[in-house]
């Protein structure tokens, strides 16, 4: 028999809101507006939790000023994006965000395609997870809801993973519906799988309103990083009403678990 309602503790969600492309719509004419750092304030005026900044290889988008001036602006966490290398990771170490998120990177992509092989980082990763831990910052690890890989990113100290729903949400856009659910099925057993490995649950990548409504009827999924569907709805509604319409949607889903009705 399910507790009543009121007696189901469901744990808060937060969002992480991305601001990458914001700054690509600035550098499409090299000038410094729309400004990243000025979208960050405003998002954080919404009701952002956070801020996640992805200051790639090839700063395609966010660049090295933006993201010194987000943290130095910021009165709200900073989660700052990166490959796991040594460039970033010095300038992770000199910034000192809030929080890190090691992410796949290869130039020649358009977003971020899959997880982070952690198993396949070997030492290298473990030492650069050591590195910024160690600097204080939180450290997580973007990956796909994959068994093993979050297995290794418990054993190498990461204290988030960040599961990768770009493929979840790519084939419920492609009405590739039965694909879709086993997709969540995975995503929903790598939440709990890694939630009774002591690791904190995050998720993001293609977002929207209803997928993060369903992402937010998971106990374990405590924080979703969202970014593109935001900015993309701030052209028509302005960023204010896309961020306060995603907490809506969350707030729904959380509101699903505490009523028992969560899938
Ligand atoms: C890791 C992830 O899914 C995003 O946070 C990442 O920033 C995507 O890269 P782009 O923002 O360059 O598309
Ligand atoms: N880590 C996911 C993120 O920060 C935003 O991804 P998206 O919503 O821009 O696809």
């Amino acid at each position: 028999m399910s507790a009543p309602a009121s007696l189901v503790v469901v744990p808060p969600i937060r969002l992480g809101v991305n601001i990458d492309h914001v700054a690509t719509v600035r550098n499409a004419r090299g000038g410094a507006l729309p400004d990243p750092v000025r979208a960050a304030m405003l998002a954080a005026a919404a009701g952002a939790d956070g801020i996640t900044a992805h200051l790639r290889e090839d700063r395609r988008h966010v660049r090295d000023d933006d993201m010194r001036r987000l943290r130095e602006t910021l009165t709200i966490p900073l989660n700052f994006e990166m490959a796991a290398t040594h460039e970033m990771v010095a300038i992770a170490i000199e910034l000192r965000p809030h929080a890190c998120c090691l992410v796949p990177e290869r130039r020649e992509e358009r977003t971020t395609e899959g997880g982070l092989d952690v198993i396949g980082g070997g030492i290298d990763l473990a030492h650069r997870v050591e590195q910024l831990a160690t600097s204080g910052i939180r450290v997580s690890l973007f990956v796909a809801p994959d068994t093993d890989q979050i297995v290794r990113a418990a054993d190498i100290g990461a204290a988030v993973v960040e599961l990768h729903t770009g493929s979840w949400c790519d084939l419920r856009v492609a009405g590739r519906q039965d694909e879709a659910v086993a997709e969540l099925e995975r995503l929903t057993g790598a939440a709990e799988q890694a939630t009774t490995l002591g690791l904190e649950v995050h998720a993001g990548h293609g977002l929207d309103y209803v997928t993060a409504e369903i992402m937010a009827a998971n106990a374990h999924v405590r924080e979703l990083n969202i970014g593109h569907f935001l900015v993309g709805e701030a052209i028509f509604e302005g960023l204010e009403t896309a961020i306060r319409r995603m907490r809506a949607a969350m707030a729904r889903g959380r509101a699903q678990l505490r009523a028992g009705k969560a899938a």
